[in-house]
């Protein structure tokens, strides 16, 4: 056996080394990279070379490696590059262990720095002061719908959405023994109580829940107290030395959230992006209707239609849409122009590469 491992080790290390040395070689590129940027004060993150870098590694994979395994490994590799530019810094919604946190390192690999807010007003507050580069705060859940209070604050913020990404949700019951034993009551984020709320209905229909800040906090609870169970991530699990109670039990087994990126970056056009708008019409019928009507003109598709109230105590609405394509494409500029001129509110919020996931 141990004759047999030999040799073949032996070829992991050679290759190993060239790994290394080729690393250094790119990590000494990005170096210079970050100087020529430096000269000119342009952006060191670039969300859609960073999307095009992993589609093309993706798109060329010859296997056998799973072709999202070697996007992490990338995504990783460029995270290190950029950290020898600029260690750039993301605001999320805290505390460590959220979702949040989880899309931030999704979006931008480790070697970033995290700063943990506690609601998503201060995420928009710390980007947009620029105590953060970046913020990442969620859209829509896949169960549950829009995030309204960040539909809220897009409206008036002046950072710009510069990506988006997605990342599946899967919610652990989790206490500090490891067992039901002494519970009386399970906290989670009001989003994570719905998520799972058929599974608690027929699990624990006597168990008080309690809506908390965020799973992450109600996994902190849990953690300095036995009748406490929490609904969060296993990364939250084992950050406050929970133990699983029972793993998966969010109603859909496809549960997923979209988070986007925002700061003060105009990202360009990667091929495959996605503008985001806001828009209000004059309270008449069909208005809507013909608010829309450019995008079928010039052949734009619309990937999401929701809507707010305008909380002007009338029954008026801001309409968040998303289409394929970005700002700079001939055909979106052209419908946008039309839309913005029968608009009574219009608003790009961004244009970002369509998430990898
Ligand atoms: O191409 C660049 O602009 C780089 O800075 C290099 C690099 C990379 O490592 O590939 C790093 C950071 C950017 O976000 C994009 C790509």
């Amino acid at each position: 056996m141990t004759d047999k491992l030999k040799p073949l080790r032996e070829q992991i290390d050679a290759i190993d080394a060239q790994i290394l040395a080729l690393l250094n070689q790119r990590a000494k590129v990005a170096q210079e990279v970050g100087h020529v940027k430096a000269e000119t004060n342009a952006p060191v993150f670039r969300p859609e070379r960073e999307a095009q870098v992993l589609r093309g590694v993706a798109d060329r994979n010859p296997g056998p490696m799973v072709a999202t395994d070697v996007q992490t490994i990338f995504r990783e590799i460029m995270s290190a590059c950029r950290a020898l530019e600029k260690r750039v810094t993301v605001a999320y919604l805290g505390p460590v262990g959220t979702f949040s946190e989880q899309a931030v390192y999704q979006q931008f690999g480790s070697a970033v720095e995290g700063l943990p807010c506690a609601s998503i007003d201060e995420v928009f507050r710390a980007t947009e002061a620029g105590t953060a580069d970046f913020g990442v705060v969620p859209v829509e859940n896949s169960s549950e719908g829009a995030i309204n209070r960040t539909l809220d604050l897009m409206l008036g913020t002046t950072t710009l959405i510069s990506g988006e990404v997605a990342i599946a949700v899967h919610h652990s019951l989790m206490t500090k023994t490891g067992n039901m034993d002494g519970v009386q009551v399970i906290c989670a984020h009001s989003q994570a109580l719905a998520q799972c709320q058929v599974w608690l209905n027929q699990n624990y229909p006597n168990i008080e829940r309690r809506a908390v800040a965020s799973n992450a906090e109600a996994a902190r609870m849990a953690g300095d107290d036995a009748s406490v169970a929490a609904i969060a991530s296993e990364m939250a699990g084992t950050q406050y030395k929970l133990g699983v109670v029972k793993g998966h039990i969010q109603d859909d087994p496809h549960n997923r959230t979209r988070f986007a990126v925002i700061g003060h970056l105009q990202t360009l056009p990667s091929g495959k992006d996605h503008t985001s708008l806001v828009l209000a019409v004059p309270n008449k019928a069909g208005a809507v209707y013909q608010l829309l009507a450019p995008l079928a003109k010039h052949g734009v598709s619309m990937t999401r239609f929701e809507s707010r109230p305008a909380r002007i105590g009338t029954w008026e609405y801001y309409f968040y849409v998303d289409v394929d394509g970005h700002v700079n494409d001939a055909a979106v500029g052209k419908a946008l122009a039309e839309l913005k001129d029968q608009a009574a509110f219009f608003k790009v919020l961004g244009s970002y590469p369509v998430s990898l996931t």
